[in-house]
């Protein structure tokens, strides 16, 4: 007779790329978990994709009442309220959109929106590896938006910038009123810093993915709470508390 494993039965999209290959093995090294080839088979579908790709999964994967954890860069307000239209009418159902799932990029973004609190300007340099598809990073847009709001809540508006053509490529992109600048270089992973200043002192806040390795404690964490989660969660931060 064969023996059938047990446990919260997981599929991955895009299990043959950079991350979604080293979730699998860390799935099927889980007592917990079993990895599934076929959508048909899963209770939880792990997206790591591409930005062109994801939406169409997660409507394939809501569709037939699996839920999922999306680590796919790309979105934005408008694609998440796609998702929260999705799942509307599908209770109990629950998916975790995070832009990082590495636990000091978490603590990352919230440190930065405490510190903007306190600082007259910030400004985000973000660097990852050149097959990078999307710029800026996930990363950086949302810490943008975690920024946004400390300044909004601290009641502090524009930053000082005497540049006069601020719609030149040498101030980077503004996300939420916030300059990104993205960088891409062989040799990197993913990283990035925080340049918070004030009269007379700065702060840097960096965090460096120096491997893939540290995005997987906080994807099995988000497979493991999902099911338990109706709705979209957005962030692994909601998660760790
Ligand atoms: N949230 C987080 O913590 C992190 C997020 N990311 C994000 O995850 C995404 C993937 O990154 P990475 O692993 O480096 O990228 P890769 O390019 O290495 O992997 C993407 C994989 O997706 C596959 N794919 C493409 N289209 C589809 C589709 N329609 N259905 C199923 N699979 C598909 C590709 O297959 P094929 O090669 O055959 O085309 C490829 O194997 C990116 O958006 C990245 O920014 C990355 C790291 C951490
Ligand atoms: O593409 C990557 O590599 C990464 N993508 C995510 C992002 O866009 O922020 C997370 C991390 O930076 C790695």
């Amino acid at each position: 007779m064969t023996q059938q494993r047990t446990g919260i039965r997981v599929v991955v999209l895009g299990a043959r790329g950079r991350v979604g290959s080293q979730i699998c093995q860390a799935i099927h090294a889980a007592a917990d978990l079993h990895l599934v080839e076929d959508l048909g088979d899963a209770e939880v579908a792990v997206d790591f994709t591409t930005p062109d790709a994801v939406m169409g999964n997660l409507q394939r994967c809501i569709d037939r009442g699996v839920h999922v954890v999306v680590g796919t860069s790309g979105f934005d307000e408008a694609r998440l309220d796609q998702v929260r239209s999705w799942l509307a009418d599908r209770s109990g159902l629950g998916v975790v959109v995070a832009p990082n799932f590495a636990v000091g990029a978490v603590l990352m973004t919230e440190f930065a929106e405490r510190a903007a609190r306190y600082f007259d300007s910030a400004e985000i340099v973000e660097m990852h590896h050149p097959n990078k598809l999307d710029a800026p990073s996930g990363t950086a847009t949302h810490t943008a938006e975690m920024i946004a709001a400390g300044r909004a809540a601290a009641g502090r508006g524009a930053m000082p910038d005497a540049t006069q053509d601020k719609t030149g490529p040498a101030r980077g992109s503004e996300v939420y009123g916030v300059r990104i600048h993205a960088v891409r270089a062989r040799g990197l992973l993913a990283h990035q810093q925080v340049l918070f200043g004030s009269a007379g002192e700065t702060l840097t806040l960096r965090h460096d993915s120096l491997d893939r390795s540290s995005f997987i404690p906080g994807v099995l964490l988000a497979v493991r709470a999902v099911p338990d989660r109706p709705g979209l969660t957005v962030g692994l931060g909601p998660l760790l508390s």
